[in-house]
């Protein structure tokens, strides 16, 4: 096992840093109820976001349940594991869930709209505590961020992390140079994952590690897109653009579309003409790229969209907004109407006997003037919802009445349907109570005969004593036996 795993902090008071953020945790997790906002944990990669995380359940007793983002990438997966999770209770007796979504961030980049929505809807309706981790804010959907509370992360300062190395080096009885952890602080930047990384390879197969012993090789190194974008607009010299560039791992015409998507928000007219010209000779090598399949152009497209932009902006840098492109939220509503389109089909190709291509090819328009005629009945009929409705009346805001307006009654409907079942209940209660005392009533005015024959009583007999009746029981038997024969 590597040391960073080795050594990831098991509880929230080994997590080193953040001190502000692990008491807002915990005083979220302690005071957690069904209504409590989920957190939203960012920061860069390697401070103990996850880990913090995973302490806390641990702290709380708490089942954990981790989901990757951008893994389980489709609606339907997201939805059946977290939203069944969500809000059902634990197998295994813990008194809580809690769901873990990393790489929230990643959503948007992959233009998944869906997956975006489901994370939306699990957070509204979620029965258990949940967190998301997400390296940058910004690049988590405006619809999950304004459902959570923010917990930034912050980079670990040096002297702790020197401190955590020193922690394991004596665990691991090796001894290191105070110059050697000083170094290893420094090329971490404040990434404790790097800086332990770092040391475990340094260490493997000394007992003592000097500042020449060290190995920078292993430094997570991931730049993120971010940073890229950051450094063009900041018009950082051309050797660091190439570093972020190399380290980043996005494919050139991604790369492309995000610095494409800061560029609009250029204030200076002349910096903007500037940064579209330098785009577009990048696509034009990204173009021949393609058709030539020729992929050594690859590095000319991508110096000219990062470099070439960066010039504009030297010694006049700004930071700009950095958004995902919005093309990929393009894609995400075309996705999302041919995804509706074919739900709505489903729906009514059920509802009409009718295969849904069919639908979808030929009874679509008949369909929709008989949804125009009477949407409300057309809309409650097939259990629509209001993106359907809309592809059927071509209009939004009607659409979204009319779902409201069915959403109500089918409220109204339920309401009243408790209501009877209940009455029904109470009633069916009443007459089971009723039942019982009629049962009781009858008891005591009925006491059961007793079995053993019951003496004359005395006034009526006059002469007869107690011994005589028992003299009487005795023969009994004997007379029964006696006719019996
Ligand atoms: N604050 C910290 N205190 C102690 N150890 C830490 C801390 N942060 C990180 N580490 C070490 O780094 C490893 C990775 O940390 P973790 O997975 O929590 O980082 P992260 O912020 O979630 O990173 P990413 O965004 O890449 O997932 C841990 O296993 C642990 O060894």
């Amino acid at each position: 096992m590597d040391w960073a795993e080795r050594y990831r902090p098991e509880h929230l008071a080994d997590i080193l840093g953040n001190n502000a953020a692990v008491r807002q945790m915990t005083d979220w997790a302690r005071n957690w109820t069904p209504d409590s906002r989920p957190l939203l944990i960012t920061g860069k990669p390697g401070i103990g976001k996850t880990s913090a995380a995973l302490a806390l359940a641990r702290d709380m007793n708490w089942e954990v349940l981790e989901l990757n983002a951008s893994d389980a990438r489709t609606k339907t997966v997201i939805e059946r594991v977290a939203g069944n999770s969500a809000t059902t209770t634990s197998l295994f007796g813990a008194e809580r869930k809690l769901i873990i979504i990393d790489e929230a961030d990643n959503l948007e980049g992959n233009a998944d709209r869906g997956g975006a929505r489901a994370i939306a809807e699990i957070l509204k309706g979620a029965r258990q505590p949940v967190i998301l981790i997400a390296n940058d804010a910004y690049g988590v959907s405006d619809s999950i961020r304004k459902l959570c509370d923010p917990v930034p992360f912050r980079a670990i300062t040096a002297a702790t992390l020197e401190k955590r190395m020193r922690e394991i080096c004596a665990k691991e009885e090796i001894s290191c140079g105070s110059d050697a952890l000083t170094a290893i602080a420094e090329s971490s930047a404040g990434d404790m994952r790097s800086a332990v990384n770092m040391l475990f390879a340094s260490a493997t197969g000394k007992t003592a590690i000097a500042a020449d012993d060290i190995n920078t090789s292993q430094k997570d190194e991931r730049a993120s897109i971010f940073d890229l974008v950051a450094g063009v607009y900041a018009g950082a010299p051309d050797a660091k653009i190439q570093k972020l560039s190399r380290e980043c791992e996005e494919k050139p015409d991604t790369v492309m579309q995000w610095i494409e998507e800061s560029a609009a928000t250029v204030a200076n007219p002349h910096q903007r003409r500037g940064a579209y010209a330098a785009l577009s000779r990048g696509d034009i090598y990204l173009g021949r790229t393609m058709r030539r399949q020729y992929y050594t152009l690859w590095r000319y497209a991508t110096s000219l969209m990062t470099s070439g932009v960066a010039k504009e902006f030297a010694g006049a840098g700004f930071r700009p907004r950095i958004m995902p492109p919005s093309r990929w939220r393009r894609m995400g509503t075309a996705k999302k109407q041919k995804t509706v389109r074919r739900t709505l089909a489903a729906k009514l190709g059920e509802g009409y006997s009718i295969p849904d291509a069919q639908i979808q090819k030929i009874y679509l328009d008949l369909l929709s003037r008989f949804a125009a005629d009477a949407p409300l009945a057309f809309c409650e009929r097939h259990d629509l919802d209001a993106d359907q409705l809309t592809i059927l009346l071509h209009d939004k805001t009607e659409a979204a009445a009319v779902f409201k307006e069915a959403q109500k009654i089918a409220k109204e409907k339920e309401t009243k349907m408790k209501k009877v079942s209940a009455a029904k209940r109470a009633a069916a209660r009443k007459a089971e109570e009723e039942r019982a005392a009629e049962l009781e009533r009858f008891r005591r005015e009925n006491p059961p005969v007793p079995l053993v024959p019951q003496p004359e009583p005395a006034a009526e007999s006059g002469t007869e004593t107690l011994a005589s009746f028992e003299e009487e029981k005795k023969k009994a038997p004997t007379q029964a036996t006696l006719d019996f024969f």
